[in-house]
Formats: C-alpha cells, structure tokens, sequence
C-alpha cells in the first residue's frame, strides 16, 4: 500500500513573516492604488488583475514544490477550469477574499488556502492581510490566530452572514433578532466564529474557495459547520453555518430561509447560466439589521 505522505503544515514566526512578505504584499501594495476591476457574475462578485496575479504566483509556487498536487482556485474556475475534488492532494485557493473591500479600500481583505487529501481538508489558512491577522489549523492539531490557539465557545448573540449578490431578503431579515455583522470576507467572516468574537457564520451562495481553510479553522478551535438545513457540511453546496455549538447552529438553521444555488462542481455551463438566473432575481436589498 502507497505510503499515505504525511502533510505538515508548520506555521511558525518565520513561516508567518515568509508568507505575509511574500504572498501578501503584492496585495498590499495594490490594496492603495487605483486599480482595473471587471465584473463576474453581479456588480457584488469582482476581480482585478491582483487577484489573478496573487494566484498564478501561489499555484507556480505550490507546484514547483509539488507537481502532482491539483488546484481549485477561484480565478482558475472563472477562467473556465472545473470545481473537480477527488482523493489526490489539492489546494483550494483565494486569492483575494473581499475583492470588493480590495476595490474600495475596505480593510478586510484575506488569501484563504486550504489543503485536502482523499477530499478530507488537512490543514487551512486565512491571511487578513491589512489586520495582518494569520489564521491557521490543521487538523487534529487545534486553530491559531498569529500563533495563540483559538477557542470558539465564548457565547453572544452576534451572526456573521453576507448579503450581497446571493442574499435575499427574507434570509437576512429572519435575523432581526440576533446582531449581524458583515465583513464583506466570507473567509474572514467565518474566522470570528473560531475565535468566539460571532457565535454563528451563515453564508448560501459563497463558493468552496471561500470557505475552504476557514472551515478547518472553525473546526478545530471546537467548533461546529453544517448544511443550512441542518444536515452534513459538503463544501461543494455553496450552503454553510458555522457556529460555537450545535444548538447555536441548530437554531440558525430553523430561521434561514435556503434558496436554490448550484453546486461548484456543476458544469460549469449549468453554473454561468444559474449565476445569469440567480442575477435577475438576487435584489439585494437593504433591509434594517436590528442591533441588540
Ligand atoms: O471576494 P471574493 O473572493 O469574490 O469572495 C466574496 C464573494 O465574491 C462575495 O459574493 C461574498 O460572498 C463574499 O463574502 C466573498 O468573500
Ligand atoms: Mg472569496
Ligand atoms: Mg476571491
């Protein structure tokens, strides 16, 4: 039997300075500066030339070192590759989440790797680039945020979510009774779970690269992650709650309201043309938050 390599991944200071200098300063350096943006699927789902940059420098990178690992990469799909996980070694990559904040200088941006082999995710990354807030887990070995280890289960009542291109109202005015928060990062969102700052993450329409590395995040700080129907998370649904516990995350998902989104690994003709019907009706529409 082949002997299963071992995946390591060792974060250390040094590894922290080697990856903020060089996978994040090519962001930085652009986060300040005007910049040529273009519009995929609605006016809330953008790109640069940074985001398509920050990735073919990860994947040349990974795959000099591994040149038999696969790839997921959000701009990789956008330029027509398939969402195709199987058992091989394969990086599920970000490399912008948040290019809206990007574009419009709002300080939550983050690169969001994540790690998986036989489909099970090893380990996780998300760099918030200008909070230079690196958090990071693999699994069985706990989540860190800048070397500390994280624990998810301090209780409040805030919710993370996102309502942007992919919300409806109904899902996110059902939350009127809890404080909801957005950072505009679903990696970054999801992250505050892992460190008990929200007690729930709940997101329908984000895709895997979104949520890859905070999933392992939340999970291994003691947290929980579903479906939002309640049932098993599959990365590929483009449905999540994350939460501190399984009552908290039960009860999220009594509230949200799911509405249909096509899975990442649909073709990707089926996906473009659910993105076009998911655009004519996704109104993403303002509707007052209820602060506690
Ligand atoms: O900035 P992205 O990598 O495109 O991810 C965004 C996504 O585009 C947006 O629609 C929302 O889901 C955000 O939460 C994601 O981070
Ligand atoms: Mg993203
Ligand atoms: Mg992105």
């Amino acid at each position: 039997m082949s002997r299963r390599r071992l995946y390591r991944l060792s974060v250390t200071s040094q590894t922290h300075t080697l990856f903020v200098a060089h996978e994040t300063s090519v962001i930085l350096s652009a986060f300040q500066q005007q910049k040529e943006v273009r519009l995929k699927s609605s006016p809330a789902d953008l790109v640069t030339e940074t985001d398509q940059q920050v990735e073919k420098m990860l994947i040349s990178a990974i795959r000099r070192k591994y040149p038999q690992h696969r790839f997921i990469g959000e701009e990789s799909v956008a330029a027509g590759e398939a969402v195709e996980l199987t058992d091989s070694p394969t990086w599920i990559i970000d490399p912008i989440d948040g290019t809206v904040n990007f574009v419009h200088r709002f300080p939550f941006v983050a690169v969001s790797i994540a790690f998986t082999v036989n489909k099970q995710t090893e380990f996780g990354i998300v760099y918030s680039c200008v909070e230079d807030k690196l958090f990071h887990a693999q699994r069985g070995r706990g989540a860190y945020l800048n070397g500390k280890p994280l624990c998810s289960d301090i209780h409040r009542c805030v919710v993370v979510t996102e309502i942007g291109a992919e919300s409806r109202s109904i899902t996110c005015c059902v939350l009127l009774c809890y404080s909801v928060r957005a950072l505009g990062t679903a990696a970054v969102d999801m992250c505050q779970v892992a460190t008990g700052g929200a007690d729930a993450y709940y997101h329908i329409g984000m895709h895997c690269w979104d949520i890859a590395a905070s999933t392992i995040i939340v999970l291994e700080a003691g947290g929980v992650v579903m479906d939002t129907d309640g049932s098993e998370f599959d990365m590929m649904s483009r449905k999540v709650i994350a939460a501190s516990s399984s009552a908290v995350a039960n009860g999220i998902a009594q509230v949200v309201q799911a509405f249909p989104c096509r899975r990442d690994n649909e073709a990707a003709s089926k996906r473009k043309c659910d993105t076009q019907s998911e655009r004519a009706v996704a109104q993403p529409t303002a509707c007052v938050l209820h602060e506690l």
